[in-house]
């Protein structure tokens, strides 16, 4: 595992854009090779999406042959409601960048058969040639996607009943009325995230500081699903100062020890 301390929540975002845009340039897309993105929504990516929406507009980076996977939606809102995650990624994202929209994939929460709609998510991830790099964030329970406490380590695309704390989390979005807050989503499964060929998890704030420290101090646990990726080979944690609270010391000064490793990642000139 790699953990990225950055100053700010600002440099997280900025340094996952800048990630993204080399990763899909080193690729080289073309019309027979597509890069795929697992997407996150959420306010801790959102700067990130700025970022690359800048980038794309100063021609560093072109979406033209990106394939686009989101982690979840929530169930039963309509598909244009302003709080919908189809209406998060075209607003602050998908309508200011150069990608065509048949790549770009979201679960459909009105579906008339739920599950049906997540097996066929899975089945268009696996058409893609599976996600290369799937970008995360985490609820402040360690939850990833909307895998909640206690969900299977190997579950995939499913129907999932959001808990208490996931809902009062997002009440913010809704007027802060619980009762308008969705009750289900649909979501990736930690499994699906895990077969992406890299993850890279962005975690920003003191109130995720404990949600890091279980992520990668204790050991795997169903509880805290964001855990599950000390098992993957490659991932990349990247969080701001305040996120790191709760963690050691020791834990602090050996990855910020390797930050001109980590810098390197961005590519030779990065600042
Ligand atoms: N399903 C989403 C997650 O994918 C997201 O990571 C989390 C954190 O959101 P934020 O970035 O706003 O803290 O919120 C929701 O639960």
């Amino acid at each position: 595992m790699r953990l990225v301390i950055l100053e700010s929540s600002a440099e997280v975002t900025e340094w996952a854009a800048r990630y993204i845009t080399k990763r899909i340039n080193d690729f080289n897309p073309g019309p027979d090779k597509f890069f795929v993105l697992g997407l996150p929504t959420g306010g801790t990516p959102l700067g990130t999406y700025k970022k690359l929406v800048e980038y794309h507009k100063a021609g560093k980076v072109s979406f033209k042959y990106v394939k686009t996977f989101n982690m979840d939606e929530y169930v039963g809102i309509p598909r244009n409601h302003p709080q919908s995650y189809h209406t998060f990624m075209y607003e602050n994202f998908f309508k200011h960048i150069d990608i065509d929209p048949v790549n770009v994939h979201i679960l459909d929460g009105n579906a008339e058969d739920l599950q049906k709609e997540c097996d066929n998510y899975e089945k268009l991830i696996a058409d893609a040639g599976g996600i290369e790099l799937f970008m995360g964030g985490i609820g402040p329970d360690g939850h990833i996607a909307f895998n909640e406490p206690g969900s299977s380590l190997v579950s995939r695309t499913r129907v999932k009943t959001l808990n208490v704390e996931t809902i009062a989390a997002n009440a913010r979005f809704f007027g802060d009325d619980l009762s308008l807050v969705p009750k289900q989503a649909l979501t990736v499964g930690v499994g699906t995230v895990m077969d992406a060929n890299e993850v890279m998890v962005l975690v920003t704030g003191s109130h995720k500081a404990y949600a890091l420290h279980m992520a990668i101090e204790e050991g795997v646990n169903h509880m805290w699903t964001v855990s599950a990726f000390q098992q993957h080979p490659r991932t990349l944690l990247l969080c701001d100062e305040d996120a790191t609270l709760e963690l050691k010391v020791k834990t602090v000064k050996y990855f910020k020890s390797l930050h001109a490793v980590h810098m390197g990642l961005l590519g030779a000139n990065a600042a």
